[in-house]
C-alpha cells in the first residue's frame, strides 16, 4: 500500500509518500519562516497555498519513478513533468488560487493517475492547527484525492506525532510523552481511545519557548535557539510547576521574561528554562509510567528533537528499567510522513472520509479519534498494579520513592501497629541543584501538609519522623490497597469529601492520583508532597480535576465515577470549585 500524506497545520508545508511494502518514507517539506514576530495565520495559510503543490508535485514525481514497471506503463507522460510545471505555477501564481486552480486542473486530468504512482489514498492533517491553514490543506488534500481517484483519510496532527513513535519503535503499547509546540501532553491507549493522562494547564511548550525567544527579540522559532545558548549557562531559579500528571509554564515564562528585563544572563535563563521545563516534563512522564505500570515510553512533537529533553528521558526510563524511544528528528518536527504512516494504518482499518465530511477541526483532540487501527490490543495499563503498595509487606518503588516496611527492630521504640519509611530518591535526570531543591521542599511539605490534613478531620498516615538530610519520612502504615485498585463509586466519593475538607482548611494536596489514596476501612489521603496553602477557588479545582482525571485515564467506565467524586465534592465543599472545574479541565486544550 502506498498513502500520500499532506501536513500544513502551522508552519510545515509538507508531503509524502508512504510504500508499505518496504516501508519507506519519502518526505519533501517547505517551512514557513515569519519575517518578524511568531506565526502569523493568514500569512502561514499564504505559504500552505503557495508551498503544498509543490511538494505535493516533488513526492509524487518520486512516486512516479519508484513505481514497480508495470504499473509505470501508464506513465508516458511522465511525472516528472507535470511537477515541474506545476510547481513553476504555484510559485507564480497567488497561494489560494493555486490551490482551486491545482484542484480544478488535476480533476479533469488522466483518471488513471492513479495508478500511475500507485497510490492507495490521500491522508491529511484535519486538526488540530490554525484554522486558515488547515482550510487551505483541506482543499489541497481533497483536490489530490479526487485527482488520484483514490479515498481521503482525515489524520489527527497529535495522535500522528505519538503514532510515527509507536511505528518506528514496534513498541506494544507506550506512555507517549508529546512535545509540540501548541501541545504538550502525555497519552495512553485504553478501551479504543487514546486517553489523556496528562497535559499542559496553559500554552505549549514550544510555544512557551517561542513566546521566550520573541520577548527577547530572537526569531521564530526560538526552540533550537535556547538550546544552542543553554550550552554556556548556568542555573537559575524559576518556577517549577507540577500537579499530579498536569503541568503549567505561565508562570516559569513570565519569570523568564521578568529575568531577562533585570539583566540575567540570557544563557543562564536558556540553561534554567530548560531544566525545569524539562525536568517537569520527565518528572510527569515517569508518574505517568507508574501510574499505569508500562515499561514503554515514546517520545514526539518537534520539542522533542532537543538533545536535553531526550537525554533526561532516555536516563529516567534507564533508572527505572524502562525502554525509550525517540524518532529521528525528521519525524519529530512537523511532517506529512508521520501523517501519511497513521493515515496507512487508518485506511486499512476502514476510515476514509466522504468528501462532505472531510471539513478541518482546529480544535481536534487526540481523545475525539476513534483508534480503529488498534481495536483488539492491549490497554496501556496492562501491568496495572505491578507498583502499588499492596498490602503485603515489602518493598515498593514509585515515581518518585521507595517504601520499606520497618520491622519491629527497626523501629525506635514500640510503635501501635506497622510503620513504613519512605525514601525520596534522587533523579539524576535533574540537575542536582535543582533535585536537591526539589527533594527537601517535598519532605518537608509532606511531613507538615500530612499533620495539617489530619488535623482538619481527613484520615492520613501518622508522622513518626522526618529525616531531612536524608530525604526520609517514617509513617504509619495505612489502607489495604490503592484506591487505584478498588475503584467503587463509594469510596471516590469519600475521597472527594476529603478533598474539599482541606481545600477548607485552606491547603491542596496537589498530586490526588488513584495512587495517592489508600482504601481499607476507611479512605487515607497520602503523599501530600506537592502540597501546599492556598486559598484560591483555582488551586482546588485544580485538585480535583487531577483526581477525576486520573479515574478517566485508567477506569474502564469512568462516568458513574467521576459523578461520584463530584457528589461527594459537593456535600462538604464550596460549589463554585465544581463551577470552576470546567474551566480548568478545558485550559490545557489548545491555545
Ligand atoms: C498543531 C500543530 O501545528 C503543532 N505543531 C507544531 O507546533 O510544530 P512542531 O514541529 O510539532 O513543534 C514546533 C516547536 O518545536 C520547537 N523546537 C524545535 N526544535 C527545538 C529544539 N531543538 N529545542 C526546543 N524546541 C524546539 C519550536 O521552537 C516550535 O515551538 C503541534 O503539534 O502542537
Ligand atoms: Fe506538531
Amino acid at each position: 500500500m502506498r498513502v500520500l500524506g499532506i501536513e500544513g497545520t502551522a508552519w510545515a508545508a509538507s508531503a509524502a509518500v508512504y510504500d508499505e511494502s518496504d516501508e519507506s518514507v519519502f518526505i519533501e517539506s517547505d517551512p514557513y519562516q515569519p519575517e518578524s514576530g511568531g506565526i502569523h495565520p493568514r500569512e502561514a495559510a499564504e505559504h500552505m497555498g503557495e508551498a503544498i503543490p509543490a511538494v505535493i508535485d516533488r513526492v509524487l514525481a518520486h512516486a512516479a519513478e519508484t513505481t514497480d514497471s508495470d504499473a509505470a506503463d501508464s506513465t508516458d507522460s511522465d511525472a516528472a513533468d507535470s511537477t515541474d510545471s506545476d510547481a513553476a505555477d504555484s510559485t507564480d501564481s497567488d497561494a489560494a488560487d493555486s490551490t482551486d486552480s491545482d484542484a480544478a486542473d488535476s480533476t479533469d486530468s488522466d483518471a488513471e493517475s492513479a495508478n500511475r504512482y500507485d497510490i492507495d489514498c490521500v491522508a491529511f492533517s484535519q486538526g488540530p492547527g490554525l484554522g486558515p491553514c488547515l482550510r487551505t490543506v483541506g482543499t489541497a488534500a481533497r483536490a489530490a484525492a479526487q485527482a488520484l481517484d483514490v479515498p481521503l483519510v482525515g489524520v489527527n496532527h497529535m495522535v500522528a506525532h505519538l503514532e510515527i513513535g509507536r511505528h518506528e519503535s514496534d513498541f506494544d503499547s507506550p506512555v507517549c510523552l508529546n512535545a509540540s509546540g501548541a501541545n504538550a501532553h502525555l497519552l495512553g491507549y485504553h478501551n479504543g481511545r487514546y486517553r489523556i493522562l496528562g497535559e499542559t494547564m496553559d500554552t505549549g511548550v514550544g510555544n512557551a519557548l517561542d513566546k521566550f525567544t520573541r520577548h527577547i527579540g530572537w526569531s521564530h522559532p526560538g526552540g533550537p535557539k535556547v538550546e544552542e545558548a543553554a550550552k554556556d549557562g548556568e542555573l537559575i531559579d524559576l518556577p517549577y510547576v507540577v500537579k499530579g500528571m498536569d503541568f503549567s509554564f505561565s508562570g516559569i515564562m513570565s519569570a523568564a521574561k521578568d529575568a531577562a528585563d533585570e539583566g540575567e544572563a540570557i544563557e543562564d535563563i536558556c540553561f534554567s528554562l530548560q531544566e525545569h521545563i524539562f525536568g517537569m516534563l520527565t518528572e510527569v512522564a515517569e508518574r505517568a509510567l507508574s501510574l499505569t505500570g508500562t515499561d514503554e515510553l515514546v517520545l514526539g512533537g518537534g520539542v522533542g528533537q532537543n538533545a536535553r529533553l531526550q537525554s533526561m528521558l532516555e536516563t529516567m526510563c534507564e533508572e527505572r528499567g524502562a525502554t525509550f524511544y525517540a524518532p529521528d528528528n525528521r519525524f519529530l518536527r512537523d511532517n506529512a510522513g508521520m501523517i501519511a504512516v497513521l493515515g496507512a494504518k487508518q485506511f486499512a482499518a476502514g476510515q476514509t472520509l466522504a468528501i462532505e465530511n472531510s471539513q478541518v477541526d482546529p480544535n481536534f483532540r487526540p481523545d475525539e479519534v476513534a483508534v480503529a487501527w488498534r481495536e483488539n490490543e492491549a490497554s496501556v495499563a496492562r501491568g496495572h498494579g505491578v507498583e502499588s503498595a499492596a498490602a503485603s509487606p515489602s518493598r515498593q518503588r514509585g515515581a518518585e520513592a521507595i517504601v520499606d516496611p520497618v520491622g519491629p527492630a527497626d523501629a525506635a521504640f514500640d510503635l501501635p501497629g506497622r510503620s513504613v519509611r519512605k525514601h525520596r530518591l534522587s533523579k539524576s535526570y535533574r540537575h542536582p541543584d535543582l533535585d536537591a531543591t526539589l527533594t527537601r521542599e517535598r519532605t518537608a511539605a509532606e511531613a507538615r501538609l500530612t499533620a495539617e490534613a489530619r488535623a482538619a478531620g481527613v484520615p492520613t498516615p501518622l508522622v513518626w519522623d522526618v529525616d531531612r538530610e536524608r530525604a526520609t519520612i517514617h509513617l504509619q502504615h495505612v489502607g489495604d490497597a490503592d484506591l487505584a485498585e478498588r475503584l467503587t463509586t463509594e469510596a471516590v466519593a469519600t475521597a472527594g469529601r476529603h478533598l474539599a475538607a482541606i481545600h477548607d482548611a485552606g491547603l491542596v494536596h496537589g498530586d490526588p492520583t488513584t495512587r495517592n489514596i489508600r482504601v481499607g476501612d476507611r479512605v487515607w489521603l497520602i503523599d501530600f508532597g506537592l502540597g501546599f496553602h492556598t486559598g484560591h477557588i483555582e488551586d482546588h479545582a485544580m485538585d480535583l480535576h487531577v483526581l477525576r482525571q486520573s479515574i478517566a485515564a485508567t477506569a474502564d467506565d469512568p462516568d458513574s465515577l467521576l459523578e461520584a467524586v463530584i457528589d461527594g465534592y459537593t456535600a462538604a465543599g464550596d460549589p463554585a470549585v465544581v463551577d470552576r472545574l470546567v474551566t480548568v479541565a478545558d485550559r490545557g486544550r489548545y491555545q
